[in-house]
């Protein structure tokens, strides 16, 4: 089951953290873009080179320290489809180097479509006699609006070719709680009853270490509900974003881990990314700087949830 290999990832780096891989043309230091300018002009193909060698640069620095990595496909789409190109590539040097991809798509729709989409971010596509894998991650980030319906597609895909989940349960934003808290009838709320359908679908995916493979996204920012929804869904493993840039802190993701320091993984993007540029240390140095924040990260939180042992 594929978050069992993250799992493992995370036991064998003791670090439960994976990196975002946002790349925004802003965040890339001017010696790459100048590089990828000369090479392909001030283009969308330039930008697309530019973010593909910031983000390689940065999955040489991080690999041996953080497990999994998770680019953010707005990022790549925003440079057209030399960008998304430039996603597929991430992705297969992520994977070349031993780390585990969340693609963060954050998709949804009717079930066909929803077909559509686990074949191209989850398993494979025929094409004439030949099976291709369009993107080749290992989990994909899905909203539940639509219902049943709109995940059960990804649960067969994630059987059969050895895949993962993550359900949007209580986001990290501000207005996350204008649709996500509100309260049904029975006094449940609407993240709860989310986190109570990641349990349920996770049973066709059960796991070695009791997490399922359909994991459940909870932020940072939202401690309370964290520790409430650890509480409640035993076998559901969390992404938790909102460390760092958004403010959350290693007090604010404990309550996402478990007894053995298992149980979550935090995202950080913009804090790794750019911290080059908050340290204010040369631009050649932005891998460096980006792999002293992981480390940073990694000690904090560990420091805080007091070591990650096996079960
Ligand atoms: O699914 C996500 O990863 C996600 C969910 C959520 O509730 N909040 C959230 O910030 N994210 C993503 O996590 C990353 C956070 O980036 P930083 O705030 O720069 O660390 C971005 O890629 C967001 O799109």
């Amino acid at each position: 089951m594929a978050l069992d290999r993250l799992i493992e990832s995370i036991l064998k780096l003791k670090n439960p953290t994976v990196a975002g891989l946002d790349p925004k043309l802003d965040y890339v230091p001017a010696f790459i873009k100048e590089k990828a300018f000369a090479q392909y002009g001030e283009t969308l193909e330039g930008a697309a080179a530019a973010i593909l060698d910031f983000n390689k640069g940065l999955i040489d620095a991080l690999c041996g320290i953080v497990p999994a990595v998770k680019p953010q496909c707005a990022y790549y789409e925003l440079y057209g489809w030399q960008g998304v190109k430039a996603l597929h590539d991430t992705i297969a040097y992520a994977k070349e180097k031993g780390m585990f991809v969340i693609t963060d798509g954050k998709r949804n729709d009717i079930g066909t479509t929803m077909q559509a989409y686990a074949q191209a971010h989850l398993g494979s596509v025929a094409v004439g006699s030949q099976t291709l894998e369009p993107f080749g991650g290992d989990a994909l980030t899905v909203n539940p609006y639509l219902g049943s319906d709109g995940v059960i597609p990804l649960l067969d895909g994630c059987k059969t070719q050895d895949k993962g989940i993550f359900i949007l349960v209580k986001t990290s934003n501000p207005s996350s709680g204008e649709l996500q808290n509100q309260i049904f009838e029975g006094g449940e709320t609407l993240y709860g009853a989310v986190g109570d359908l990641c349990e349920k679908w996770g049973e066709a995916l059960p796991g070695k270490y009791g997490y399922s493979g359909v994991g459940a996204v909870v932020g940072a920012t939202y401690p309370e509900q964290l520790r409430e929804l650890r509480r409640d869904l035993p076998h559901t493993f969390f992404l938790v974003p909102g460390y760092g840039a958004q403010g959350g802190g290693a007090r604010d993701v404990a309550p996402a881990f478990d007894k053995n320091g298992l149980g979550g993984v935090i995202n950080a993007s913009r804090s790794i990314m750019t911290a080059w540029k908050k340290n204010g240390a040369p631009e050649q140095d932005y891998a460096k700087e980006a792999a002293k924040e992981a480390i940073r990260m990694r000690d904090e939180i560990v420091g805080e949830i007091g070591g990650i042992t096996r079960p």
